[in-house]
């Protein structure tokens, strides 16, 4: 059977993107809603309830409202937007997550796809307190770059209006109460929320996010071995599995940190540096927003709900 499959929210920055890569699929039928109507909720309610599988990328109220429009229950759903991500019922779209992750995903009926910021925290953290290596009352700060199309149109209008004349660093989120607060406590089994100071930088996509570890802190520092081992052992047996942990390192300067390395595929990549004397860690994460932050992430949730072999069939 040809699945077929409706992107609420098409043209936009992340419905684009994933337009794009399900483009060449023979194994799915990609229903486009006139452009006239896209935001007409009787057509959308019309496009939702024949779909197979609806991706929602929208502001967070107007998925409520498709969620809403669906009244059959064949229609399965992955929403890019963050109103569903720490909600009942819905099963947590990062795959690589935990061993069974992609096992949920696979058999759901709603899937929450994760927020760009939140994959890196999560990736760096879960498993260490998973293994016992950080307490999930630890104090962790997190911060990063993310390219402007992590703001969607809006931002991508304003940066490219204003050119080289834009920040070319610019911090934000500084009221500490980003939206992806909950998400990020609940996933990397936080008892508390990070401190979080996310920066946009002025170039369009690829993200890059430090999570620096005062080890000292604790009665029992773990060593950089340590927590390489356990990122590596974590990751190495996720199935159809896009995170990588790079060698352990130790260095004044890595020009291979470049937040834009990964740009144009699904991997999150995964650095850890270490200072055992000192007792000092940072575990370091690049990817691409739009590929495993958003878009990409998408697909790879799409072919575990219908089965497709995510090697041939993703792309990036
Ligand atoms: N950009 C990124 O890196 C990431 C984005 N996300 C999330 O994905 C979702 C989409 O983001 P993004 O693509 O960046 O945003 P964009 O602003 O680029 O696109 C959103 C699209 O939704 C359309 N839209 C708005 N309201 C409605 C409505 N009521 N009915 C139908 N369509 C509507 C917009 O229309 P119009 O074209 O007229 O403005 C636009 O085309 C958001 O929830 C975002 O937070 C998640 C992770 C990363
Ligand atoms: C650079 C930038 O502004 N990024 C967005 C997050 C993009 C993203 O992850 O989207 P969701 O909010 O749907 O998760 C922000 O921090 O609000």
């Amino acid at each position: 059977m040809v699945a077929r499959v409706f992107i609420d929210g098409e043209a936009g920055t992340t419905g684009l993107q994933i337009r794009e890569r399900l483009a060449m699929r023979r194994d799915l039928e990609l229903i486009s809603i006139p452009d006239e109507s896209r935001k007409d909720p009787a057509a959308r309610a019309d496009y939702l309830n024949k779909a197979d599988v609806a991706i929602l990328c929208l502001p967070d109220a107007a998925a409520r409202e498709s969620v809403d429009l669906i009244e059959n229950d064949t229609t399965r759903v992955i929403d890019a937007s963050s109103a569903h991500r720490v909600a009942e019922g819905w099963a947590y779209g990062f795959a690589e997550m935990d061993p069974d992750q992609s096992g949920v995903i696979a058999a759901a009926m709603r899937v929450a796809n994760p927020g760009c910021w939140p994959q890196g925290l999560i990736a760096s953290v879960r498993p260490l307190v998973a293994a016992d290596l950080l307490p999930a009352d630890f104090a962790l700060s997190y911060h990063g770059v993310s390219g402007y199309s992590g703001g969607g149109k809006g931002m991508i209008a304003d940066y490219e209006g204003r050119g080289t004349d834009a920040n070319v660093f610019a911090p934000y989120a500084l009221g500490f109460n980003h939206k992806h607060l909950p998400e990020m406590t609940e996933y990397a089994l936080l008892d508390s929320a990070p401190l979080f100071t996310p920066s946009v930088g002025n170039y369009y996509k690829g993200m890059l996010t430090v999570l620096p570890l005062n080890l000292a802190e604790l009665a029992q520092a773990p060593t950089g071995m340590q927590l390489h081992a356990a990122l590596a052992d974590h990751f190495a047996g996720a199935d159809n599995g896009f995170v990588e942990v790079a060698p352990l390192e130790s260095l004044e300067r890595a020009d291979f940190l470049d937040p834009q390395a990964v740009n144009d595929t699904n991997l999150l990549r995964l650095h850890v540096f270490a200072n055992d004397a000192r007792a000092q860690a940072a575990i370091i994460a690049v990817y691409d927003n739009l590929g495993k932050g958003a878009s990409g992430a998408a697909v790879q949730n799409l072919n575990l709900m219908l089965g497709v072999d995510q090697a041939t069939s993703l792309a990036a």
